[in-house]
Formats: C-alpha cells, sequence, structure tokens
C-alpha cells in the first residue's frame, strides 16, 4: 500500500515525494514549493489537453476503420481526399528554417553513430554514457564482423590468427581513412611528432607524413616516441595507441596497441520502450538513473570473473595539439533522455479527481529539473558544453501533439526560470500521422527541435493498426519493401534537409534512421547500415557500444554532409506514396508460410513478454526461429502482436490455429530460457501473468488504441509484481515460523 503526499491539486507518491526533496532539488536552486505547485499546475493544464488529443486520435481511426471498412480497395487518391476531409491531413506551412540553437557539436555538427540504452540498467546506461570511445580492436576481435579470420573461442587465449586478421583490416581502414602521402600504415614501424606534423618511418627506411597533414589533430606522451596519436576524418577522431610491452603492441611493427574510434556521438537514455517502469517505484529508479548521470556519480559493479569492478562515467581525453597546448575531448557521448510518450499515465502523481496524471509531463518535468544538475555544474566534463537539456519525445501523432509538447516543454522552462528553448526536444518520426504532416510537425517545434528519427518499428506497428480494417496485411519481413515505408524514409530526409536540419557549422539538428535490431549481426551490419547515411541521415540508431564503434566506420567512408547537398533538392515522395496501404491485395500464402508467420510472431512475443512482465527486463535479445538473437522492445511487440490480430481479423489464422501454435511456441520459449535465473516456465503457468499478456496482446490487439501494448504489459507486470510481493511475504513467514 503505498502512501500518498497531497500538495494543493495533486496527490504524490511518496517515494517520489521524498526521492525529488532529498536527492533532486539539493543543488538546483529550484524550492521544494517552486516544484510541486509548478507540477500541479502542468497536471491541471495540460492532463485535459492531452485527453483531448487522445480522444482526437480514436476519433480519426473510427472514422479511418468505417471508410476502410467499406472501401477496402480505395485508391490513393481517394483516401488522401477522405483524410484531408476528417483533418488526419494537415494543411503544410510555408517554408520555413528550424532555427534551434545552443547546440552541442554532436547535434548536427558532426555526424556519428547514436547509441539506445535503457535508462534504468545502470550497468548498461554507464556503458553507453562511456562509449564515446571503442575499440576497433575488440569490436572486430570479438564480433562476427570478420567473419573470414580464425573462429573466436570465447573465453578462451587470444587467438593469434584472428588477431592479425584484426589488425590487417584495421591497417586498411587507416589507409583508406587517413592515407599516408606515399607507402602503407601496414609498413610502418613508428609514428612521432616533429614541428607540429606527423611522420610515419617506414620499413623501408624512408619517412612519410599524412596525405592531408590536417588530418592529424594532437598526440599523448613524447613527440618523439608518442603513446597515442590522434588523428580526425569527417570530425570524428581515431586514436592510435602505442605500447611495445602489451600483447598486442610487442608483436606489431609500430607498436600499436589498439585503434581506438570516437563511436557513440550521442546516447538516447530511454524512460519508454525499452524500459519496464510500471508504478511509481519503477519510475523513481528510473530518475535516480538519469540523477546519477546529470551529476556524474552513477556508477555500478561488474563482476569480471572473480571480482567485481565498479564502473563509473569517463574522464574527459587529454592530448597536445598540433600547436603543443593541450587540449582535451569529450570522454562521454552527449545524452539525451527519451520520455513515454502522451497516452501514458503514472499512479507516480494523481491529479485532482485522483486519476494517473499524464506520465510524459511527470517525466519531462523531472527529467529537466535533474537536467539543472548539469546546466548548473562548474565540472569540465558536464553533458552539455552548450547549456542545454535534450528530451526526445516518442509517439507523437500530428502538429498539435508536437505543439503540446511544445507547450509541455515552454511551461517546464518557467517553473525552472530557464531562458526559452533550453529544453531541446527530438521528435521520433514514428506514427503516420507525424509522417503524413512531418513539415508541420517540425514547424510546431521549430526553435527546439533537435532531430526527427525514422523509427520505422514502431511506424510499422501504426501502419499495421490504422490499416487494421482494410484487410490482411503483408509479412513481417515483407514490411521493408512495401511503397509505404520507402516513401516514409525518403520523406523524412527531404523534409529534413528543406527544413534545415543539415549537418555542418551552422547544423540545427539531426536527421536520424532507426534501430540495428540485431545485435550479434555485425557484418551484416557493416554491409547495410551505411545506406542510412547515403539515403541523407547523419545519425543512426545502433543496440550497443560494439555497433556504434562498427557503425563509425560507416561514417569515415560515406561524406553525410555531401550526401545531404547532393540530396537538397529532391523531391519529398507523394503522400499517394506513403498512404500506399501495406495490404496483401490478391496474393495468398501456402498453408506452411502462414504457419511460419504465425510462429515467428508468437515466439517473438512470448520470449519478450517472459522477460517483460516476469522479470521486469523491458529490452531483451530474443532468439528467433533460427536462433538468431533479435533486439524486441515495446515497439518490435507492437508489430508482431498487430500483424497476428490483422490476420486473425481477416481469418487468414483462425484463433484455435494460434491458441495451438501459442503452446508449441512457449515450449519453445521456456527451452530457450532454461535455466535463466527466475524464469517461469509458460507451459507451467498458462495462466501466469506473463502468458495472459501475450494472449491478451493478439486476442485484443485490434482494439488497443493505436495498437499499443502498454496498457496490457503494465497491468500483468503490476499483475505480477504483486505475485511476487505475495510470494516473498510468505516465505518470510514461512521462514519465521522455521525460525
Ligand atoms: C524501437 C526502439 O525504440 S529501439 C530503442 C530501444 N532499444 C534499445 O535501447 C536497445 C538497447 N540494447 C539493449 O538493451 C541490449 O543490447 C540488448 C537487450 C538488445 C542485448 O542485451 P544483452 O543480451 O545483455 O547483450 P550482450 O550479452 O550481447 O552484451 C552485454 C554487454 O553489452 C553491453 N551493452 C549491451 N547493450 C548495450 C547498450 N545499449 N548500451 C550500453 N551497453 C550495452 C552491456 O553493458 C554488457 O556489457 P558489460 O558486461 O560490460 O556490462
Ligand atoms: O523508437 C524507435 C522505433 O523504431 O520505434
Ligand atoms: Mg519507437
Amino acid at each position: 500500500m503505498t502512501t500518498r503526499i497531497e500538495i494543493g491539486s495533486i496527490s504524490v507518491d511518496q517515494g517520489l515525494h521524498a526521492f525529488i526533496n532529498t536527492e533532486v532539488l539539493p543543488g538546483t536552486d529550484v524550492s521544494a514549493a517552486e516544484f510541486w505547485s509548478g507540477l500541479a499546475g502542468l497536471v491541471e493544464t495540460f492532463g485535459p489537453k492531452i485527453r483531448e488529443a487522445l480522444d482526437a486520435r480514436d476519433q480519426l481511426q473510427d472514422k479511418i476503420d468505417a471508410f476502410l471498412g467499406e472501401n477496402p480497395n480505395a485508391e490513393a487518391d481517394s483516401q488522401i481526399g477522405f483524410l484531408r476531409e476528417i483533418g488526419y491531413i494537415e494543411r503544410e506551412p510555408n517554408d520555413f528554417t528550424v532555427s534551434t540553437d545552443s547546440l552541442d557539436d554532436e547535434i548536427g555538427r558532426v555526424a556519428g553513430p547514436q547509441l539506445v540504452v535503457p535508462v534504468n540498467n545502470a550497468r548498461y546506461a554507464l556503458n553507453a554514457a562511456n562509449a564515446r570511445w571503442g575499440s576497433l580492436y575488440d569490436a572486430f576481435y570479438g564480433t562476427d564482423a570478420l567473419s573470414q579470420s580464425a573462429p573466436l573461442t570465447p573465453g578462451k587465449a587470444y587467438n593469434e590468427l584472428r588477431g592479425r586478421a584484426v589488425v590487417q583490416r584495421v591497417r586498411l581502414f587507416l589507409d583508406e581513412t587517413t592515407p599516408l602521402l606515399f607507402g602503407s600504415h601496414v609498413d610502418v614501424t613508428s609514428y612521432y611528432v616533429r614541428h607540429g606534423e606527423l611522420h610515419a618511418k617506414l620499413e623501408c627506411g624512408r619517412t612519410t607524413g599524412l596525405r592531408s597533414p590536417t588530418q592529424f589533430a594532437g598526440f599523448a606522451g613524447e613527440a618523439g616516441e608518442p603513446t597515442a596519436v590522434l588523428l580526425r576524418n569527417h570530425g570524428l577522431h581515431i586514436e592510435l595507441r602505442f605500447d611495445r610491452t602489451s600483447a598486442v603492441g610487442k608483436t606489431d611493427k609500430a607498436g600499436v596497441a589498439d585503434v581506438i574510434l570516437e563511436s557513440a556521438l550521442t546516447t538516447i537514455m530511454d524512460c519508454e520502450d525499452s524500459v519496464s517502469a510500471v508504478d511509481a517505484e519503477d519510475k523513481v529508479h528510473v530518475y535516480r538513473n538519469w540523477l546519477g548521470l546529470m551529476r556524474g556519480e552513477l556508477t555500478a559493479d561488474v563482476p569480471r570473473g572473480d571480482k567485481v569492478v565498479t564502473r563509473r562515467l569517463a574522464a574527459d581525453r587529454t592530448y597536445i595539439g598540433t600547436d603543443g597546448a593541450p587540449f582535451t575531448l569529450p570522454g562521454r557521448s552527449l545524452l539525451l533522455a527519451r520520455t513515454v510518450g502522451h497516452h501514458m499515465t503514472t499512479d507516480a502523481v494523481l491529479d485532482s479527481g485522483l486519476d494517473e496524471a499524464p506520465e510524459g509531463v511527470i517525466d519531462a518535468a523531472v527529467l529537466a529539473l535533474i537536467g539543472l544538475h548539469d546546466l548548473r555544474s562548474e565540472r569540465a566534463t558536464r553533458n552539455s558544453r552548450a547549456g542545454s537539456i535534450y528530451i526526445v519525445r516518442p509517439k507523437m501523432h500530428g502538429s498539435q501533439e508536437v505543439a503540446l509538447s511544445d507547450g509541455v516543454f515552454a511551461a517546464i522552462e518557467d517553473m525552472l526560470s530557464l531562458p526559452r528553448n533550453t529544453i531541446k526536444m527530438g521528435v521520433m518520426d514514428e506514427e503516420r500521422r507525424t509522417s503524413v504532416n512531418l513539415a508541420a510537425c517540425l514547424h510546431a517545434a521549430r526553435e527546439r527541435v533537435v532531430f526527427i528519427n525514422t523509427g520505422f518499428l514502431d511506424r510499422t506497428g501504426d501502419e499495421i493498426h490504422t490499416c487494421m480494417k482494410a484487410g490482411p496485411v503483408v509479412r513481417k519481413g515483407d514490411m521493408k519493401t512495401t511503397a509505404w515505408i520507402k516513401a516514409y524514409e525518403q520523406r523524412n530526409v527531404a523534409i529534413g534537409i528543406k527544413s534545415g536540419l543539415t549537418v555542418g557549422p551552422d547544423g540545427h539538428g539531426q536527421i536520424g534512421k532507426g534501430m540495428w535490431a540485431m545485435p550479434d549481426r555485425m557484418e551484416d551490419m557493416l554491409e547495410q547500415k551505411g545506406a542510412q547515411l547515403r539515403a541523407g541521415a547523419c545519425t543512426a540508431w545502433v543496440p550497443s557500444p560494439t555497433a556504434a564503434t562498427l557503425h563509425a566506420l560507416h561514417y569515415h567512408e560515406v561524406d553525410v554532409a555531401a550526401a545531404q547537398r547532393e540530396l537538397r533538392h529532391a523531391p519529398a515522395a507523394p503522400l499517394s506514396e506513403l498512404l500506399t496501404l501495406p495490404l496483401a491485395g490478391g496474393r495468398s500464402w501456402s498453408e506452411m508460410e502462414i504457419a511460419h508467420e504465425l510462429d515467428t510472431n508468437l515466439q517473438s512475443i512470448l520470449g519478450y513478454v517472459v522477460r517483460w512482465v516476469d522479470l521486469g527486463v523491458g529490452c531483451s535479445k530474443v532468439p528467433d526461429m533460427n536462433n538468431v538473437g533479435l533486439m524486441e522492445d515495446r515497439a518490435t511487440l507492437r508489430i508482431s502482436a498487430q500483424h497476428v490480430a490483422n490476420w486473425l481479423m481477416h481469418g487468414v489464422v483462425s484463433q484455435e490455429q494460434v491458441d495451438s501454435a501459442f503452446t508449441r511456441m512457449a515450449r519453445i520459449v521456456d527451452q530457450q530460457n532454461e535455466g535463466e535465473p527466475g524464469y517461469r516456465p509458460l507451459t507451467a503457468n498458462a495462466e501466469g501473468p506473463a502468458f495472459m499478456a501475450a494472449k491478451d496482446l493478439v486476442f485484443r490487439g485490434a482494439e488497443q488504441p493505436n495498437g499499443y501494448t502498454e496498457a496490457i504489459l503494465h497491468r500483468r507486470r503490476r499483475e505480477a509484481k504483486r505475485r511476487d510481493a505475495l510470494e516473498a511475504t510468505s516465505r518470510e513467514d514461512v521462514g519465521f515460523a522455521a525460525g
């Protein structure tokens, strides 16, 4: 039973209240009275507006359902006419340019990878913040990125053959990225600095330098025998590290022990789809980690063999410049925080009617309040050197909802006495009504928007839900080649560039692309993910620090600014393409294909909910039917659930088929999780909250607003938490009686 504190018109969970008053407010110059009365005002002002916006979503979807139900084969033009009539398609704003200022260089000035991490996992969050720099040797050695090399033997001694292949591959990268005037990095026996220039002595006895001497950015140690040499290409740094005593360095002609790449320039600390946070207790945990990051004090104990090491935030890196003067580079990724969307509510705060308050508003207010610790910090290692707080807004539908977020941010700035537009906004372009009205959405936040990112996973879920009534959709794997998704990706870039979101010295923000959702498939990522930059993005999402380091190679290879210049006159793909529904049409599938599609979807749903609902883990690597570990989060769950719901609605599969596939997939998921600490087998808990969540997601999927999964997940997770608490109490009772 939670205790609550009444403050004006709101009722606040005691745990949140104590956390804010004792841990957050000291050092911010904001008094408890100012914060709580401000928060009450936000809830009273924006609660009703958000409810109105959610009603508007439902009304539009009802009209679309009716229209598509009656006109399943409607031509794009007739759909467009209808969507304009109901206000789904908005009026385009006149030409405008985004004017966001006080930006850090990592946003829009330099192109580089964007990492995402569930912020409630301190160990991962610290790792992510420190993923600004990553070992390229480790990234190649420890993954499948060099499939042709000698096999990796986990836990075994260093495989020299594999190591040699890594070194060779990295030298090739150096020759391509920072070539020498003559000769190859392969043949260098020593690097040294003289008169501010880098010299490289070759095996043949001759000395060379860089073909572009300005790529030399600095060094560490003695000029004649540096411990590190810093190079720069497309604004990103590469550090050659020398140590002739190390295992790798002593076998290397030039004594290179490692090559470190500037990797995750930015990281999204996620409070949304990669997190399971269903009540005030969970929310405090999420906020506390953000506080630790903003104060620079977060730590986590990480087991390493039979020891435990304490992980902390990395320090800045110091070098000597070409002019002989020392300088530093940030040791950490620039951090952004992603709130939940408008449709979420939280029991951490209740409004005057004792209804849960809008969680996205509470998130924004608390995250920004915590951000003050960074803004007011004297530390050189502060997060935003430009004095901004970066908050990402997911799942907004259309420009009125972006304007609503803009209003929330402005009201928070007033509450915290911050200059207007200190809080920057990242806009996830991941709902259909936002993609359709992207220019209007950008316009609504033109003074604070810092990115538009194609969250294609949520966007796919929304696409399926929006056209639920029109007919069966194509198979999940075929979505990637449908007309709407191509138009969506292209329009995001075209509209972004037109609005001034181009990378460069006066960049105003990022055009970002979506997640690489196969964390173990690094060779495939290396082959495919460069295409996102050639298509005009200046950042793209990666799931892990290693992926960030490997993806950094793409930014060395592609001159993103030039790619964007080439695209600047490309018109946005027409709405008719964006609005082409991903329907199967006359296509039919064999029974085997249908069974495979169903199995795949149900297995990924079950594999995800067993961890989300029973264990409170928001993002998981779930092995698919071919045992490829896929990143599953709430957005991928939305796709799978909506897909099955759609096929059920149109009779492609029957309820009996789904039930029996569920039973078969439950056995597979149980096998895949065998031995996992705390795992509750589905086969033994068919009525348990995890299995019930999966069934609700599918059988009640069509009726979920916009196909969202949160309402079901949250209810079932709360049920699981109550069960766990009861079990813990009865264990204590037994222990007490026995003792
Ligand atoms: C649609 C969307 O919204 S996408 C955005 C949401 N998705 C995400 O945020 C994905 C983030 N990624 C993750 O959560 C994880 O990488 C997963 C769940 C996909 C895989 O996790 P695991 O199975 O634990 O990964 P794996 O065992 O391969 O690696 C674990 C190691 O990598 C690190 N790691 C993995 N992912 C991350 C990450 N995103 N950030 C920082 N470190 C990470 C861990 O810290 C750990 O290293 P450590 O032992 O030194 O602490
Ligand atoms: O948030 C990202 C997505 O793809 O959805
Ligand atoms: Mg998303």
